[in-house]
């Protein structure tokens, strides 16, 4: 059986050829006939704060549209002689901001209006977090699971090869990054066919998400999960909040369900229950885990397993599950979709018993569903700021490679000089009975490193970001969704007002 690479830090074990069936991917949609589409439902949260917005209908109109969808179908020869055609799409939303930026994402399901959907998301998530980027999102129709790495490394390049003859990637024009089904292996694909296509001193910054060895930065690989983290530590301290759903502040002891144990559904889990948050149950698409107590997910363990057996089916420590969307259903305090869209819809709303929806996916939640949620007082923390977290540390991926330098390399050890002079000050002040202990003096004099400035400038950004959609929804009287919409919206209007109309 073949096995991935270390790389990706995603699924191990599954078998190219087939031993994990289709039916990985076909239990994701049941929307009830007449429920809106993805892009359906985001012109319908745009319209909803677009009505609160102050401005003119011809600069809403453009801010809502697509600006480019390109589609592309190419031949693959797959390993056993036989040619496919693969489908794939980039669609780049909104140019008011360059390079427009989002993810690459690989499954089976990819089409035209998701891909402009996740584009159109990329705009407002970029807008809210305050990050100078347009919005853009790729998709190849496969299931990668299906294919071997070098027929997947042969249908990235080619992608990209097509991007890059069709100018739809550059440092700064567009930059891709991982999504669902791709990781930084496929982003090291990317930027080394870019390379060997363009003489650019600033190659490495036409996609983000790379390995550290690649030009990466350290934390991209968990900053989704940890923006998601610091978003909900911090609505956890809201009283207002936590009264109006008779909760108590703080995560801790707080019951959480994931749906998707993927990059964002993984990350997301560690930083919770590090904080004393009990993860009860993760459902993935070929079974589940349920443990009420919440003691037996040891999430660090079940990764482990997970890395081993290509599943997290039959982890010892917990109940596994084979039929696993009631699982979104059981009573928790946060449900934290962490896979595709449209999960929970008008068909499934009424029987969700948590109290919080976090959406750590792109879309997980349907307009109907959230009018029903709402309706009995549910939360719900919107993706486009909840799961900004990737695409603001990607940011800080791109300006490492364009300042061709990593954060820290010229301030570490000047600061560690500075407070090691400070310390020797005051301890000749004090004389020779007041000496720090070693250990005290290496933590007090530790100077940043890359991954402190990440973390840093990642928190910075979530709760700045948090604390002006949370105040803007109780200024406009309206929900954090249609806030975080309104922000980006108002945002985006004053770019195209101040830039005008070319020619
Ligand atoms: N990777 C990133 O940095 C970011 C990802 N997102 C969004 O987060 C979501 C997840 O992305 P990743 O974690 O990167 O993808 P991933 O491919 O690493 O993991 C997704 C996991 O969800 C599972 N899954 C799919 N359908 C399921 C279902 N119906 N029930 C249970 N499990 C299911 C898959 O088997 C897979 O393990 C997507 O909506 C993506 O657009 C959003 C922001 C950034
Ligand atoms: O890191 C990025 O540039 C984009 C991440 C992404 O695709 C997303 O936020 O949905």
């Amino acid at each position: 059986m073949w096995r991935a690479s270390s790389i990706t830090g995603r699924r191990r074990s599954a078998s190219w050829c087939g031993v994990i069936s289709h039916a990985r991917f076909n239990s994701s949609f049941s929307l009830a006939a007449g429920e809106a589409s993805f892009l359906e439902a985001v012109d319908i949260y745009f319209d909803k704060a677009a009505k609160l917005a102050a401005s003119t209908p011809d600069i809403l109109n453009q801010i809502k549209a697509c600006n480019n969808l390109l589609k592309l179908q190419f031949p693959l020869k797959r390993l056993d002689g036989t040619v496919q055609l693969i489908e794939a799409y980039r669609a780049q939303h909104s140019h008011h901001r360059l390079p427009v930026k989002g993810g690459i994402r690989m499954a089976p399901n990819v089409e035209a209006n998701e891909t402009m959907a996740l584009a159109a998301l990329m705009t407002f998530k970029c807008a809210v977090v305050d990050i100078p980027f347009g919005g853009a999102k790729g998709g190849i129709k496969v299931d990668p699971t299906k294919y071997s790495p070098i027929e997947k490394e042969a249908i990235i390049r080619r992608y990209t090869s097509e991007l890059v003859k069709k100018s739809f990637i550059g440092p700064a024009l567009d930059v891709p990054a991982p999504d669902y089904g791709t990781g930084p292996q496929e982003m090291a694909w990317i930027k080394d066919t870019y390379e060997q296509l363009r003489s650019d001193i600033n190659g490495s910054a036409c996609v983000t998400g790379k390995p550290l060895e690649e030009g990466g930065i350290h934390g991209r690989q968990e900053s989704t999960g940890l923006g998601v983290f610091f978003c909900l530590r911090e609505f956890f301290t809201n009283q207002e909040y936590m009264k109006s759903l008779g909760l108590d502040l703080g995560i801790k002891g707080k019951s959480f369900i994931v749906q998707g144990f993927g990059n964002v559904g993984r990350h997301t889990s560690t930083f919770v229950q590090a904080a004393g948050g009990r993860v009860i149950a993760i459902a993935e698409l070929d079974g589940g885990l349920v443990d009420e107590t919440g003691i037996g997910l040891d999430i660090a363990q079940i990764q482990r397993y997970q890395a081993q057996n290509g599943t997290i089916s039959g982890f010892p420590k917990a109940k596994t599950v084979l039929e696993t969307s009631h699982l979104l259903e059981l009573p928790c305090d946060v449900l934290i979709p962490a896979a595709l869209e449209s999960q929970i819809h008008a068909g499934n709303a009424t029987r969700i018993q948590a109290r919080i929806i976090a959406e750590a996916a792109n879309g997980p939640v349907t307009p109907a569903a959230e009018k029903i949620l709402e309706e009995r007082g549910v939360v719900i923390l919107p993706d486009l700021l909840l799961n900004a977290g990737g695409v603001t540390v990607s940011y800080f991926e791109w300006l490492k490679n364009l300042n061709h330098i990593h954060f820290g390399r010229m301030s570490r050890r000047m600061e560690e000089h500075g407070k090691q002079e400070f310390l020797n000050a005051i301890e000749h002040q004090f004389g020779n009975g007041h000496k720090l202990s070693e250990d005290v003096r290496r933590l007090l004099v530790k100077g940043n490193t890359e991954a402190d400035f990440v973390s840093s400038g990642l928190e910075e950004t979530m709760l700045v970001s948090w604390e002006k959609v949370r105040n803007t929804a109780k200024q406009r009287g309206c929900n954090l969704r249609t806030a975080a919409y309104l922000i980006a919206i108002e945002r985006i209007a004053t770019c195209y007002r101040l830039s005008g109309i070319f020619p």
